[in-house]
């Protein structure tokens, strides 16, 4: 599990930290494990001609006791002050002390820099960069040298993954103690490139429950439903899918090709798109409806390509099992129905669908997915699986559990009927037994990985490409 804790969290840590360790003590940690990362991106220090870009606090603090270190290796090492009667000063002391320099021409040095350094900003930067570091951060983007992020890139907001202005791209990100939401969320995450996180003995001191975390290969493996001696199909667990429509005929075979591989030990088909979806798996069971006449199920999952036959979401509500709504099912979904079930719900929106169910517009859930996948978890009383380029999984009991952040996403996904393929996987998981959020969150993590595995094989990948290579997927991380 890879896990980030908020700034507040991270800087209460710090202070008891702190209180144990000779002043400076934790400074000096982190700047010597990025001096050994920079050194690792140089390869070769002596003779590197390195910039520092310096703020006001702490993280410029880090960036020129970092500087000092390569300097001391031979660097050629000049730090441009963007704040200069504020820079921190006993980095600065310890630059020139090893023969590092300041510069007031950011722009002839960042010309033939071979490595820089983002020390503006970290955690106690709010509201994207500000005027007077923009052109600076812009040169040095534009130059040849690798860029190399203190802590977060400058600009991001460390707690939401927010970017609400300018912001530095960095090739790397290096990180200390513990990783920040904001590493691993969109938009924000797009600019730390990638991101090596340096221990300072701060893991003792940050509680046991994170704000955030994502699942890798071991914990997904956990969670997957795997057949016994005792199994039968039922015991496994039977997905009922209510998908389709006349003019959405194939989202139908999509989710139940998605809930095929899902691990349930059967899957009924519900609506309109019977003829094809026996015509692709003779396996499912089909019904024309209406659910409670269609048999026993452990979960529902309903909505994909439903169209205008929204009729039969409130119908499926009503039931005692988990119930996972996507796509057509959302639309007009009604949150008292939702709050008040007794088994749990899953809502599956993609930023759009998550937009019209808060009432706001799309750009606002896309630039805000944490806030606003939470918001809705409170709002409908139910597990949020928002969907998009970071899908985030969040759980409605007031941020007691972490956010779960799907780390295995892939731009390939962003193709037609992707979606209903994880709806239907998704929903699996749910009548194997998983509680919802781990349904959600293993669901997209096998879901962008299949897609990785179909992507591999070359070029473009259709949605039903990513269903059939759910199976290697699942084998990948079970191996
Ligand atoms: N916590 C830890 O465990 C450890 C923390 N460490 C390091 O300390 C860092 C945190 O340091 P920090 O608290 O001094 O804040 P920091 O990120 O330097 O920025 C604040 C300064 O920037 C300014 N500023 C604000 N917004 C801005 C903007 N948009 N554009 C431009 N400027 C802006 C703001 O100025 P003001 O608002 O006062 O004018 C303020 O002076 C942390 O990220 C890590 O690198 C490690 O050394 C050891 C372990
Ligand atoms: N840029 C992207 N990066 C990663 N994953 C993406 C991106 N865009 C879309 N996805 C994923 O693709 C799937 C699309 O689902 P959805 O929007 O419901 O499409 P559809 O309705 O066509 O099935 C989701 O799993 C989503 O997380
Ligand atoms: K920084």
């Amino acid at each position: 599990m890879r896990i980030a804790y908020s700034v507040e969290t991270v800087r209460a840590a710090e202070a008891e930290l702190m209180a144990r360790l000779p002043e400076g003590a934790l400074m000096q940690r982190a700047a010597a494990g990025l001096a050994a990362a920079c050194a690792g991106l140089l390869g070769r220090v002596y003779g590197a001609r390195v910039v520092l870009l310096v703020g006001s606090g702490d993280n410029g603090g880090d960036a020129l006791y970092a500087g000092a270190r390569l300097a001391r290796r031979g660097a050629g090492v000049c730090a441009v002050l963007l704040a200069p009667d504020r820079a921190h000063q006993g980095g600065l002391a310890a630059l020139l002390g090893a023969g590092g320099r300041v510069t007031d021409d950011p722009f002839e040095v960042l010309a033939d820099a071979d490595l820089v350094l983002d020390g503006v900003t970290g955690i106690g930067g709010h509201g994207g960069l500000r005027p007077d570091a923009v052109p600076v951060i812009r040169a040095a983007r534009g130059s040849n040298a690798v860029v190399v992020a203190v802590d977060l890139p400058s600009g991001v907001e460390a707690d939401t993954g927010e970017v609400r202005g300018e912001a530095l791209h960095a090739d790397a990100t290096v990180t200390f103690g513990t990783y920040k939401p904001g590493l691993l969320i969109d938009p924000a995450k797009e600019y730390a490139g990638m991101v090596r996180l340096v221990g300072i003995g701060l893991e003792d001191h940050l509680p046991s429950v994170p704000d955030l975390e994502a699942l890798q290969h071991a914990d997904v493996a956990r969670l997957l439903p795997v057949p016994t001696g005792e199994s039968d199909k039922y015991r496994r667990g039977v997905v009922g899918v209510v998908a389709g429509s006349a003019r959405y005929p194939g989202a139908a075979v999509l989710a139940v090709a998605g809930a095929l591989r899902g691990g349930a030990g059967a899957v009924r088909y519900v609506g309109p798109a019977a003829d094809g979806v026996i015509a692709r798996f003779p396996e499912a069971l089909v019904h024309g409806g209406p659910p409670a006449k269609a048999g026993r199920v452990q979960a529902w999952v309903v909505g994909p390509g439903l169209g205008d036959g929204i009729g039969v979401v409130a119908e499926v509500l009503d039931s005692d099992v988990p119930v996972l709504v996507d796509a057509d099912g959302l639309r007009l979904l009604d949150a008292a129905a939702v709050r008040g079930r007794g088994a749990p719900t899953l809502l599956t929106p993609h930023a759009g669908e998550a937009a019209a169910l808060l009432g706001v517009p799309r750009e606002e859930v896309e630039s805000a997915r944490l806030a606003s996948v939470r918001e809705l978890a409170s709002r409908y009383g139910a597990t949020v699986l928002l969907k998009g380029s970071t899908t985030l999984v969040a759980a409605p009991d007031g941020g007691r559990s972490p956010v779960r952040v799907n780390p295995m996403g892939t731009p390939w996904l962003a193709t037609a009927g992707s979606g209903d393929v994880l709806s239907g996987l998704a929903g699996s998981l749910l009548a194997a037994g998983l509680d919802a959020r781990d349904a959600g969150s293993a669901a997209a993590y096998l879901h962008g990985l299949a897609a990785r595995h179909a992507a591999s094989e070359g070029g473009p990948i259709t949605s039903y490409e990513v269903a059939e290579a759910l199976r290697s997927a699942w084998g990948d991380v079970q191996a």
